[in-house]
C-alpha cells in the first residue's frame, strides 16, 4: 500500500544527476519520514531546485533510485511517472502558476480533472475552506493578490490529498506577513492530515516552520538540522555558504 506506515513518504538512494561534467547532484541519499516537514536550503547552484525535481519525479536522475512511497520512479514509464505525480504528489512553486483565464474554483479542480475524477464541489469547497477562500470561488487569479493565489496554488495542490507537497520557493514572492500564512497552512497540512511537505527555500524563517532542515552544497548533503530555529539556521547557513 502506499501509505504504509512504515515507509518513508520519499527515499533517495544514492542519486546522482549530472549536466555534462557538472554533478548537480552526487550520490545523494535521504529518507524523508511521513508526516514529516523537511527544508531543503543551501548557496545558489548547490543543487536545490534538482534535488526537488529528481525527488518528486520531475526530473529522472542519472544514477541512483528514488521511490515515493511504495512506487521505484525509475521502472515508471512516463504514463505512468505523470499519474503518480498527478495522483499521489502535490506541487507550488514561487510563480502560483495558476491558469489565468480559469476561476479559482475551476484551478483547483484542475488535478481531479486532469487525472480524470469525479469533481466533487463540496471537496473544493473545503480545500478552499482549509486556505481561507471559500468566498474566492467565482474569482480569476488576477483578482487576488500575491498571498491568496499562492493560497489557491496550495488548495489545489491539497485536493487529491497527495501523500507529498513539494514546494519551490513558494513564499519568495510574497511578503513576510502572506508569506506566514502560506507556511502555517503547509505546517498544518503536515500536524492534522499527516501529509509530508519537502520545502525548498532560502528564507531562514520560511525554514524555521520545518522539522528539520537539509543543506545542500555542491550537490551533497553537508548538514540536518533539526528543530530548527531562525537563528540556528543562520548560524549554520554561515557556515554552509562560507
Ligand atoms: N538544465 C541544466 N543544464 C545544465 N546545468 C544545469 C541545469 N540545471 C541545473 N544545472 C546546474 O546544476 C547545478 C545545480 O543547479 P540547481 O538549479 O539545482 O541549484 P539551486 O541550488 O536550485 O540554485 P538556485 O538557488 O540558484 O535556484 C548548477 O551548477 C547548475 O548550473
Amino acid at each position: 500500500m502506499s501509505r504504509t506506515p512504515a515507509l518513508p513518504a520519499v527515499r533517495l538512494d544514492t542519486v546522482t544527476r549530472s549536466y555534462g561534467r557538472t554533478k548537480a547532484l552526487d550520490a545523494v541519499s535521504w529518507a524523508f519520514p511521513r508526516g514529516g516537514f523537511t527544508a531543503v536550503m543551501g548557496p545558489s547552484g548547490s543543487g536545490k531546485s534538482t534535488f526537488l525535481h529528481c525527488a518528486s519525479g520531475l526530473d529522472r536522475p542519472t544514477a541512483g533510485t528514488v521511490w515515493i512511497g511504495d512506487a521505484e520512479l525509475g521502472r515508471l514509464r512516463e504514463s505512468a511517472l505523470t499519474r503518480l505525480r498527478r495522483e499521489r504528489v502535490g506541487f507550488v512553486f514561487q510563480s502560483f502558476n495558476l491558469i489565468p483565464s480559469m476561476d479559482v474554483e475551476e484551478n483547483v479542480a484542475l488535478p481531479l480533472r486532469l487525472g480524470g475524477r469525479a469533481v466533487d464541489r463540496d471537496r473544493i469547497a473545503s480545500v478552499l475552506a482549509r486556505v481561507g477562500l471559500a468566498d474566492r470561488m467565482r474569482h480569476r487569479p488576477s483578482e487576488l493578490s500575491g498571498g491568496q493565489q499562492q493560497r489557491v496554488a496550495l488548495a489545489r495542490a491539497l485536493v487529491t490529498d497527495p501523500e507529498v507537497v513539494f514546494a519551490d520557493e513558494p513564499t519568495g514572492a510574497l511578503d513576510p506577513r502572506t508569506a506566514r500564512e502560506v507556511l502555517r497552512l503547509m505546517r498544518e497540512a503536515v500536524d492534522r492530515s499527516g501529509q509530508t511537505v519537502v520545502l525548498v527555500t532560502h528564507d531562514p524563517v520560511a525554514a524555521s516552520w520545518a522539522d528539520s532542515v537539509l543543506f545542500l552544497d555542491g550537490g551533497r548533503i553537508v548538514e540536518e538540522l533539526v528543530s530548527p530555529t531562525v537563528a540556528s539556521v543562520l548560524a549554520r547557513w554561515d557556515g554552509v555558504a562560507a
